[in-house]
C-alpha cells in the first residue's frame, strides 16, 4: 500500500477533532499509514440558527461528505446519530467501531441528580437545557409520571457553551450525551447518567461511522478490522427503525438496541444448529410530544441480526408496531 498520508477531513469543533483524532490513531494502527487531519467548516459550524431551522444536524455532514466525493479528502468520521438515514451514492460507512456508552446524561448545578432537581430549585420548576424533541419529550413524561415541576428550554451551542448556561446560574441542568462528554475528557462533569428507561438515546448515539468513497476498494479493505459487527447490527437495527417511521433527525425518536444484561442473556440464550449460542438482541423505541403527554414506547427481543437486511427489518418491524399504536401521530413536523 502506497505511503501518501491518507487525509481525514473534520470539523473543527472540539468533539470533532478528538473523535477525528481517536479515529485517526486507529487507522494509522491499521494501515501503517500516516494520517493527516482536514479540517473543514460547514454551515452548522458558523451558524446561529436553531438545528431545527437550519434542516437538522444533516447540515454538519454535507460539506464533509463533498469533500469525499471531490477526492479532496480519504475518509471521514460522523457521530452515528447526526448522520441522515439514506446512505448517499458513491460512499460506503467502511467502518463502525466499537459503540461507546450511548446514553444521556445531566451535568447539572451542585452535583445534583434529575430527581433531586425540583426540591431544590428556588422557584420550584427546574429549568434544563436542550434543544431535542426526543430528549425534551422523555424529560417531561419523566416529570409528569413522578411530579416534579421542569421546563425545557432550547439551547444550542457546543459542549462549553452548554454547561456554561449551568455555571453561570442561568439553568439547572443541561443534557448531553454521555459520548461526547467521554470523548474530551470531560466526563467528570456528570452529575446523573440518565437510564436508558428515562431517556432513550437517539439512534446511533454514541457510535461512530467512519466513511470513504466506495471505489475506494484498498481502504475498505484494509479499515474492515474497525468495524464491529454487533455495534453495526444494532445502529443499523435503530437507524431503520427511524427511517421507517419517516423521521428527521430532529424528530422526537430515541431508539437503542442492546444485547440484554448477562443474566437476562443466559435465561435467553439458545442454540441454532451448530450448537452455536445465538445472543439475543433487544431494540427500544420511543417516540412522544416535546411536552411529555404522549408516548409510545416499545420494543422488541431476537437473535443479534447476522446481516444488514436482518436488522434493517428488526428496526422496520418495530416502526411498523409503533406506528400501528399512533406514533404516526406524534412525529410532529418532519424535517427535510
Ligand atoms: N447532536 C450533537 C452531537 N452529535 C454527537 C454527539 C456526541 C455523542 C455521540 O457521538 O453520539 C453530540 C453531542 C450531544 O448530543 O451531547
Amino acid at each position: 500500500m502506497s505511503e501518501n498520508p491518507l487525509k481525514l477531513g473534520t470539523r473543527r469543533s472540539k468533539l470533532a477533532m478528538a473523535q477525528s483524532g481517536q479515529v485517526a490513531d486507529a487507522v494509522r494502527r491499521v494501515t501503517g499509514r500516516p494520517v493527516e487531519l482536514v479540517e473543514i467548516t460547514t454551515y452548522g459550524d458558523t451558524s446561529r440558527e436553531h438545528l431545527a431551522q437550519i434542516g437538522g444536524t444533516g447540515v454538519f455532514v454535507a460539506a464533509l461528505r463533498e469533500a469525499l466525493l471531490r477526492g479532496e479528502v480519504d475518509l471521514a468520521v460522523h457521530s452515528l446519530k447526526d448522520l441522515p438515514t439514506a446512505q448517499p451514492e458513491g460512499l460506503v460507512l467502511v467502518a463502525i467501531p466499537p459503540r461507546e456508552d450511548p446514553r444521556d446524561v445531566l451535568v447539572a448545578r451542585d452535583g445534583l441528580k434529575l430527581s433531586d432537581l425540583v426540591a431544590s430549585s428556588p422557584n420550584k420548576v427546574a429549568r434544563i437545557g436542550t434543544g431535542a424533541p426526543r430528549r425534551m419529550a422523555q424529560l417531561n413524561a419523566y416529570a409528569r409520571a413522578h411530579g416534579l415541576e421542569i421546563e425545557t428550554v432550547p439551547i444550542r451551542g457546543n459542549v462549553d457553551t452548554r454547561i456554561g448556561y449551568v455555571r453561570n446560574g442561568e439553568l439547572d441542568a443541561v443534557v448531553l450525551a454521555a459520548a461526547g462528554l467521554n470523548r474530551i475528557g470531560r466526563s467528570d462533569e456528570v452529575t446523573d447518567f440518565l437510564s436508558v428507561d428515562t431517556v432513550l438515546p437517539a439512534p446511533g448515539q454514541g457510535a461512530l461511522a467512519i466513511e470513504c468513497a466506495a471505489d475506494n476498494a484498498e481502504l475498505i479493505a484494509a479499515l474492515a478490522e474497525l468495524d464491529d459487527p454487533v455495534t453495526r447490527a444494532a445502529v443499523t437495527a435503530e437507524r431503520s427503525l427511524l427511517a421507517a417511521l419517516e423521521a428527521g433527525c430532529s424528530a422526537p425518536v430515541g431508539a437503542l438496541a442492546d444485547l440484554p444484561p448477562s443474566s437476562e442473556c443466559l435465561e435467553r440464550r439458545n442454540h441454532d444448529a451448530d450448537g452455536q449460542i445465538v445472543k439475543e438482541m433487544r431494540l427500544r423505541g420511543v417516540v412522544g410530544t416535546p411536552d411529555g403527554t404522549t408516548l409510545v414506547q416499545l420494543s422488541t427481543t431476537g437473535p443479534v441480526p447476522d446481516t444488514h437486511d436482518a436488522a434493517t427489518a428488526l428496526g422496520r418491524d418495530l416502526a411498523t408496531e409503533m406506528l400501528a399504536q399512533g406514533a404516526a401521530g406524534l412525529m410532529g413536523e418532519r424535517a427535510h
